[in-house]
């Protein structure tokens, strides 16, 4: 099995910036050969996409595509997880081998659960938050059945984050809040043992 040095699991609200700042902070560590960005979506887009006749393409994108099948996209994943709760969780980590992994969206308790299980020293998580305001800035609309639901809940309570990001415009500066999280990812990157003993500031 590959081994990261440290894993960083990063959920928020839709909208909030996830893809955003995962983004950034793969850019400050030096690009995709240092650090992969994970998807749990991927996989799951991937074969809806194939079973469905869609394109895979543009459900990955930030456009309202993946919108309008958003809400049947969760009920097929639920299929899967109920069955597996793991399923997303392995077809991700299989074979990356880069040192630092971002998994940007993780939603449910199981996700979680599933990365400390089996990386437990290595996993760290990160709450991206953003107000309404700036969500829908960004093109959210409340949607019944999906802003209520467990996709976008799940880790609402029950989990104590590392860090809490803010990514409001009228918010505290992105790149200082960032620099906190990069200086824990360099530690454990430069560490011959990995994260042990890495505190979060
Ligand atoms: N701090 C920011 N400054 C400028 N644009 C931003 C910022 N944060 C997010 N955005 C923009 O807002 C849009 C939504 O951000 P992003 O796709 O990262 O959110 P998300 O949480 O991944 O959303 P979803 O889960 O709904 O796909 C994107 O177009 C992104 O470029
Ligand atoms: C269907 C789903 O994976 C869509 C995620 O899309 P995105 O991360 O918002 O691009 C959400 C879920 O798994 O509950």
């Amino acid at each position: 099995m590959d081994s990261p040095k440290l894993i960083l699991l990063f959920s928020g609200k839709r909208k909030s910036g996830k893809d955003f700042v995962t983004s950034i902070i793969q850019q400050r560590l030096g690009g995709s050969s240092v650090c992969a960005i994970l998807r749990l979506s991927g996989p799951l887009k991937e074969q809806y996409a194939k079973e469905h006749g869609l394109d895979f393409r543009r459900l990955l994108d930030a456009s309202g595509y993946k919108e309008k099948f958003r809400e049947d996209m969760i009920r097929w994943g639920e299929e899967k997880r109920n069955a597996d709760p793991g399923y997303f969780c392995r077809l991700i980590v299989r074979d990356v081998p880069q040192p630092v992994w971002i998994v940007s969206d993780a939603r449910r308790g199981s996700d979680v659960e599933w990365f400390r299980c089996r990386y437990q020293l290595q996993t760290r998580t990160v709450r991206v938050q953003a107000s309404e305001q700036s969500r829908r800035e960004r093109g959210w609309v409340y949607t019944a059945g999906i802003d209520d639901a467990e996709s976008e809940c799940g880790l609402d309570q029950g989990v104590a984050f590392d860090w809490t990001i803010s990514n409001d415009s009228d918010g505290p500066l992105l790149e200082e809040q960032l620099e906190r999280v990069l200086r824990v990812v360099r530690t454990a990157c430069s560490s011959d043992t990995g994260p042990q003993g890495v505190q979060h500031q």
